[in-house]
């Protein structure tokens, strides 16, 4: 197995008593209108409807050669879910970041290509708010944000769980990697900060359609641990929902179904995940699904196991 594979995945821990974030949603209109002042960008705080709330902050930029990639691991139960990200959070800031400390982004927020480039723009509230939507809808918004692999099945859960959740009469979008590359993010390449910024681009999206109401299913390779957790620091609590797909590298290039593997290890693809590109795996997913003995479960049994945590968070309420 190669250098950038080789480390076992690090398990998911159990560190008590955390929430998932303190980056609430913007808050939510009142169903009766009334009309409000504009609040300027620089009135936000930092503990709610703030540049960090707007995904104005930016992510430190960071070396790949952090621990935690993925290899196969020994085998254990198939499909695993916790029961609440709250009993696994790592330690965050008074900002709500995990492991980021608040003056080190706004030092960051100076330094960085994602600073805003504009000023003098202002918040504005709308009559119709996400409550009002969620009833409407008879669900609640949320992020599904799947990760792993190429060729670890990201994209064949995404749309069984779209397609179950449809059946369903849930609403569900579906956000892929590959898809999004072909408009939003066509031109960003495959270097670290291209992949940051794919999900960066990709982490606000997904806000939008949970504010929206929808279950938003996110599919993409991610490889970088603090890209999916800045995408985590936007929802509030428990709405973001990291499924980390667990297949060992051996299982991933056996499919190979792009046949970008094979190019890769013939030295045509530079910087391939699980290759010669790192793939940090989660430490405090919601939801791990693994193979046995090389055999993966089902895409049905995938997607099950993810509707049913859905369900029992009440985000497919009546
Ligand atoms: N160098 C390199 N590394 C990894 N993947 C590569 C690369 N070059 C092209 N591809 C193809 O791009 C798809 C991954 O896009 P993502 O947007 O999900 O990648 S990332 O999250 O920004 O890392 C990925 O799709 P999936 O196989 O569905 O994961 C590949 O088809
Ligand atoms: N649960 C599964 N069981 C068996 N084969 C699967 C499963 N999930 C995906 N596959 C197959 O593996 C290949 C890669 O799946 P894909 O969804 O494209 O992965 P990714 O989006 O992570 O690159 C496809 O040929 C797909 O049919």
């Amino acid at each position: 197995m190669e250098a950038a594979a080789a480390a076992a995945a690090p398990r998911p821990r159990a560190t008590g008593g955390l929430t998932a974030s303190t980056a609430g949603p913007h808050r939510a209109c009142s169903s009766s209108w009334r009309p409000r002042q504009p609040r300027a960008a620089s009135s936000f705080s930092s503990s709610g409807g703030g540049p960090a709330d707007l995904g104005l902050l930016p992510r430190l930029r960071h070396s790949p050669s952090s621990a935690g990639r993925i290899a196969g691991g020994a085998p254990p139960p198939p499909v695993r879910a916790r029961d609440s990200r709250a009993e696994c959070a790592g330690p965050r800031s008074s900002a709500g970041h995990v492991g980021v400390n608040l003056e080190g982004e706004n030092r960051a927020l100076e330094m960085s290509s994602t600073v805003p480039k504009s000023s003098n723009i202002f918040w504005h509230d709308c009559p119709v708010g996400k409550t009002d939507r969620q009833n409407l809808l008879k669900q609640k918004g949320c992020v599904v944000w799947i990760t792993g692999l190429s060729g670890s099945g990201k994209s064949t859960l995404a749309c069984t769980l779209g397609r179950e959740l449809h059946t369903r009469g849930k609403l569900a979008y579906v956000l892929d990697g590959d898809n999004l590359r072909h408009g939003l993010n066509k031109d960003l390449g495959f270097a670290a900060e291209d992949r940051a910024e794919n999900i960066r681009r990709v982490g606000e999206v997904a806000k939008l359609f949970a504010d929206a109401g929808l279950v938003c299913i996110a599919s993409f390779i991610s490889p970088y641990r603090r890209d999916r957790e800045s995408c985590r620091a936007l929802l509030s609590d428990g709405s973001f929902i990291e499924v980390f797909l667990n297949m060992s590298l051996e299982l991933c290039e056996a499919r190979d179904p792009k046949g970008l593997y094979k190019l890769a290890r013939a030295g045509k693809i530079k910087g391939f995940t699980g290759i010669d590109d790192p793939y940090e795996a989660p430490l405090n997913c919601e939801i791990e699904i693994k193979e046995v003995d090389g055999v993966c479960p089902s895409p049905s049994d995938m997607a099950t196991q993810v509707i049913t945590y859905l369900e029992e968070k009440g985000f497919l309420h009546e």
